[in-house]
């Protein structure tokens, strides 16, 4: 299939086709009235807390309550599965309940377990970490140390560790900094969607379907590479037999790779947009074809778990639905494309944006 192909049907309200300015993007198959739902999504395929709000947000529904700790704990309904909790925190019985309900959770819980024991049992190794992680400014990265990376991964060090006792496997794991711990989770929670959803359904087609910034992100922040190696190697060693083997090179890019330039912050819902905190990320591969503009028609709003995107105005057939990737509409035009091009890596092709080039 070629990336641009799309052959599902995200929505009986919009299509995705082509642009001349920007891939792929959504338009309207028919006038839809101001104030219409366009879209309305249960849930991500992976999701993430950031490290340091772990405990004060809700893994469920996100709620964060001013910097309080979630009180609700999994080792109290499931003390054999996850003695040490597996790093989550519910606000609620009913979240917790929610999360117990899915469809073959043992597995994640598992992961999440081994992963958060992992976690802890290197408190001590992570001291002085920072010093050793650093990459090359000078060298710019190409697909060519990408892929090597990869081969030295598939062809040498997976072939190594296959022929590896477990307890040797686990001596031989990287020392994981935050970001990279969270990403590991991160990656889980994607594999174990993908594993547990049907392979139809539209969500898993959108995936498959979404664009790559693989490149262009580890030639902007070539640490990166760095980064996916420690997580694919501590998924390889820990991810329980359910899961592992969801884990190939192929799939685990394509979620990263994905990610970045697709993914969605979670933001706390708070009344004053510029004091929010930033709680975490998600991909939500069914909204992932929406395309940025600076004079956006569809606002985003996240209720609980779930995401909607309605219409601000009317949209007439054939006209494009936008959002707002970054929350600076009410910016001069330079450092809104700069901004665009910093965090998103494109060049803002928007009505608005041409318009006010021109007019300088
Ligand atoms: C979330 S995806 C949107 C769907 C994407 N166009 C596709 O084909 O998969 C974000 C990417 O779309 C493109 N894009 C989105 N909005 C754009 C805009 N206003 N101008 C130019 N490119 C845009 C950029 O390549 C960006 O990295």
């Amino acid at each position: 299939m070629k990336p641009n192909d799309i052959e599902f049907e995200l929505s009986e309200l919009f299509e995705i086709r082509t642009t001349k300015y920007g891939g792929r993007a959504c338009f309207a198959r028919r006038d839809i009235p101001v104030d219409t739902d366009v879209l309305v999504l249960h849930r991500a395929l992976g999701s993430i807390v950031c490290h340091e709000f772990r405990k004060e947000v809700c893994c469920v529904c996100f709620l964060y309550d001013n910097g309080r700790t979630m009180k609700v704990r999994l080792m109290e309904k499931c003390p054999k599965l996850a003695p040490k909790g597996a790093g989550l925190w519910f606000c609620s019985e009913k979240c917790r309940h929610d999360f117990l309900s899915r469809d073959r959770i043992e597995s994640l819980i598992e992961a999440y377990e081994l992963f958060e024991t992992n976690w802890l049992s290197r408190a001590s190794d992570r001291a002085g970490l920072e010093d050793c992680q650093t990459a090359d400014p000078e060298h710019q990265i190409s697909k060519t140390d990408i892929q090597r990376m990869w081969d030295g991964l598939e062809h040498s060090w997976v072939p190594m560790i296959d022929r590896m006792k477990l307890i040797r496997q686990r001596s031989q794991l990287p020392v994981l900094n935050e970001d990279e711990y969270g990403c590991v989770r991160f990656v889980a929670h994607c594999l174990f969607t993908l594993a547990t959803a049907n392979k139809s359904c539209v969500q898993m087609q959108a995936f498959r379907s979404l664009q790559s910034n693989e490149l262009v992100k580890i030639q902007q922040y070539p640490i990166l590479l760095k980064v996916q190696e420690n997580v694919f190697k501590t998924l390889y060693v820990l991810l329980p037999p359910q899961l592992k083997p969801m884990l190939t090179s192929a799939i685990f890019r394509h979620i990263l790779g994905s990610e970045y330039g697709n993914s969605f912050g979670i933001w706390e819902s708070a009344e004053c947009s510029e004091s929010r905190e930033y709680l975490g990320y998600c991909v939500l591969p069914e909204a992932s074809y929406f395309n940025h503009s600076c004079a956006p028609n569809l606002a985003k709003r996240r209720q609980g778990e779930r995401m909607i995107f309605t219409l601000n105005s009317p949209a007439q057939k054939d006209q494009e639905l936008c959002i707002d990737y970054k929350g600076i509409l009410g910016l001069p035009v330079k450092e809104r494309r700069c901004i665009l091009q910093e965090n998103w890596f494109f060049d803002c092709g928007c009505e608005r944006c041409l318009r006010e080039m021109v007019e300088g």
